[in-house]
């Protein structure tokens, strides 16, 4: 059994994971740069972003598979190095690490002996709900199959932290809902956060409910989805409309004789403009369409270390 959350804010309860001023360089090349944000324990965290911007390495260096070039990555209050830690954490990674000639049952045998706390029982029942069999070889098992395998060795450990590369890219429309129920189940069974990264928005729609966007080298958005999409409004005006002053202005799109605007800040909207809470959708489009918009990352996804002051 592992110990309860180890760090505790008083406000803003437990947190899971805490990066700041994360980066990672390869050559010249900064993969991942400046990354700060905090997710709150027991959440199902969508990371979002144009291919390139870094998921990837950030989900390697929040699970100790890359060490950073700069700042640090804390899990449940502690270095990933600490003892116990990277126990804590399961990772999907994206390029599904098996060995093909390992049968299923061999898989799970290995997941079982590799780690100090295992649920059998929780393994193979993500595996027969694939119906995939226990005597089949890894390497004869479809792309779909093999994630749907790496989810059982990943839950199997009973994580604290599951951190999962694009899950669902692979799977069937079935195998996609049963996992978003698992994930919704462990969440509020075992109070799991889920680190999970998409492309595809409805699927982060149906499970998540905080949200991490990277572009443009850092963080643009991060926070409780329902948090980040009220600070938003969309606009819709005439052409010769104009945006109130104050707005702090995302994106602008013109269409024809029509503008539409993605803007933050509590202002009444003009009577020439027609408004409406954006969905999840229109806001990220917006910020992966807009690199430089302005940053949003709410109170309760700041870092200890930046303060929690707006
Ligand atoms: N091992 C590596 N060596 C050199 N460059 C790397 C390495 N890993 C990642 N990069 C570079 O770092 C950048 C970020 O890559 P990363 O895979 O983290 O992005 P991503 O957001 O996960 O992309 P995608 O959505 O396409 O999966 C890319 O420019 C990539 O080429």
């Amino acid at each position: 059994m592992n110990e309860p959350y180890a760090v505790e804010d008083a406000e803003r309860g437990p947190t899971a994971l805490e990066v700041q001023g994360l980066g990672k360089r390869y050559g010249q090349n900064w993969a991942l740069k400046d990354c700060s944000f905090r997710l709150p324990a027991g959440r199902i965290c969508a990371l979002v972003g144009p291919n390139g911007a870094g998921k990837s390495t950030l989900m390697s260096l929040v699970t100790g598979m890359v060490a950073p070039t700069a700042g640090r990555a804390e899990v449940f209050g502690r270095p990933l190095d600490a003892p116990d830690t990277r126990a804590r954490v399961g990772l999907v990674a994206q390029d599904k690490p098996l060995y093909a000639g390992f049968t299923v049952a061999e898989t799970l045998r290995l997941g079982r002996e590799l780690n100090g706390t295992w649920d059998g029982a929780k393994a193979e029942e993500v595996v027969a709900q694939g119906r995939i069999p226990l005597s089949a070889r890894v390497g004869s098992l479809s792309g779909g199959q093999r994630t749907r395998v790496c989810l059982a060795l990943a839950l199997g450990r009973l994580p604290d932290l599951l951190v999962l590369d694009e899950p669902m890219s692979d799977l069937d429309p079935l195998a996609r809902h049963q996992l978003t129920g698992m994930l919704m189940a462990e969440a509020a069974e075992r109070g799991v956060t889920v680190l999970m990264s998409s492309h595809v928005v409805a699927e982060l729609q149906d499970s998540c409910d905080y949200l991490v966007v990277l572009a443009g080298g850092g963080v643009k958005l991060a926070g409780d989805i329902d948090e980040v999409l009220d600070a938003h409004r969309l606009l819709v005006g005439a052409e010769t409309a104009e945006l109130p002053v104050e707005a702090e202005v995302v994106e602008t799109r013109h269409s024809g004789r029509q503008v539409t605007a993605l803007v933050r800040g509590n202002i009444p909207a003009p009577a020439a403009w027609q408004e409406s809470r954006p969905t999840l959708e229109e806001v990220l489009l917006a910020h992966l369409r807009t690199p430089d918009a302005p940053t949003l990352i709410t109170a309760e996804a700041r870092p200890a270390g930046l303060g929690v002051a707006a």
